[in-house]
């Protein structure tokens, strides 16, 4: 078991046995439960000689009793617990590149999601080492704390109406942010990297590709100077020379500090795999490293 003490020197961002489960609802056909009733419905209805025993008053019975059992065989939802996330335990060193890969379905996207603080453990640990003095813990820490240092870029970016400038600003209107301001040198040094003039920036957001959203929605989350970045599938949406390009960027963010990790989902393994320190895989919801 891995401690807040016994973690490499080089550890940024550590996590411990980590239990996800999710609560989904799931729709059944119940129509086993009320045995009885359809009995005694079935009853009334084939005794017909009681029916008729019984006018007008039985026969409002017999259809309340048949109503109910109507009522009864409804579909009803009901929990049903699954394990997504069985007992993961990692490190993302500083300055390093991890590569994650694994079926669809394994759970990449669940792991990074509850490492951002966006889904909830069941149980397990997580902690990150903002420097040598300071360790925070996921339990203790407000949610947009964590998330301003731990980022996740998300596989199909949010863009809000009007230009991709706009939508570069818009971190800046959260409280969360109030103390960076925007840095238009660094954007077109950025774009630059990307082989953009810096007339991208004046674009409407609703005509970009799927792969300019990606580009916009990184630069976004770039600037903001996170710890660790988390990327799920980034590429997934680009032609192999923007993939190149926007490689090159995350490599040189990487790089530029040293306090800094990437833990980075993908299926193409071609072409991240050559840049990368470390390679897990994940296998119905277990990590192996
Ligand atoms: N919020 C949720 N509630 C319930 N189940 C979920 C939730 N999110 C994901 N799952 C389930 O968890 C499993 C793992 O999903 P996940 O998105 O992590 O897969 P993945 O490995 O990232 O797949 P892909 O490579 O296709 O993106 C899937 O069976 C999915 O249906």
């Amino acid at each position: 078991m891995l401690t807040s003490d016994s973690s490499n020197d080089n550890a940024l961002l550590v996590f411990d046995d980590v239990w996800v489960h999710s609560n989904r609802p799931t729709t059944i056909h119940v129509n086993h439960t009320d045995d009885n009733i359809f009995k005694d419905a079935s009853k009334t209805t084939v005794n017909s000689a009681s029916k008729n025993l019984f006018s007008n008053a039985s026969h409002s019975i017999f259809n309340k009793l048949t109503r109910k059992t109507a009522d009864r065989t409804h579909n009803q939802q009901v929990t049903d617990e699954q394990v997504l996330i069985k007992a993961a335990s990692g490190q993302l060193a500083q300055g390093q590149l991890t590569v994650l890969t694994g079926a669809s379905g394994s759970g990449k996207s669940v792991l990074l999601r509850v490492l951002a603080g966006l889904s909830p453990l069941a149980t397990g640990n997580i902690w990150l080492n903002v420097d040598k003095n300071q360790q925070q813990n996921i339990h203790e820490t407000s949610a947009i704390e964590w998330r301003t240092q731990v980022a996740l870029l998300a596989q199909h970016p949010q863009l809000i109406e009007g230009s991709v400038l706009d939508n570069l600003q818009l971190p800046y209107s959260l409280h969360a942010n109030q103390h960076s301001s925007f840095n238009i040198d660094w954007h077109i040094k950025q774009l630059g990297f990307l082989q953009r003039s810096q007339a991208f920036l004046q674009q409407s957001a609703a005509h970009l590709s799927g792969g300019e959203r990606q580009l916009v929605n990184t630069l976004r989350l770039l600037q903001l100077q996170p710890q660790v970045l988390l990327l799920d599938e980034p590429t997934a949406a680009l032609d192999a020379e923007t993939a190149n390009n926007l490689i090159q960027l995350l490599m040189h963010w990487l790089q530029a500090e040293p306090h800094r990790a990437m833990l980075w989902v993908t299926h193409d393994t071609q072409t991240i795999l050559p840049f990368a320190n470390e390679h897990w895989n994940m296998q119905a919801g277990t990590l192996n490293g």
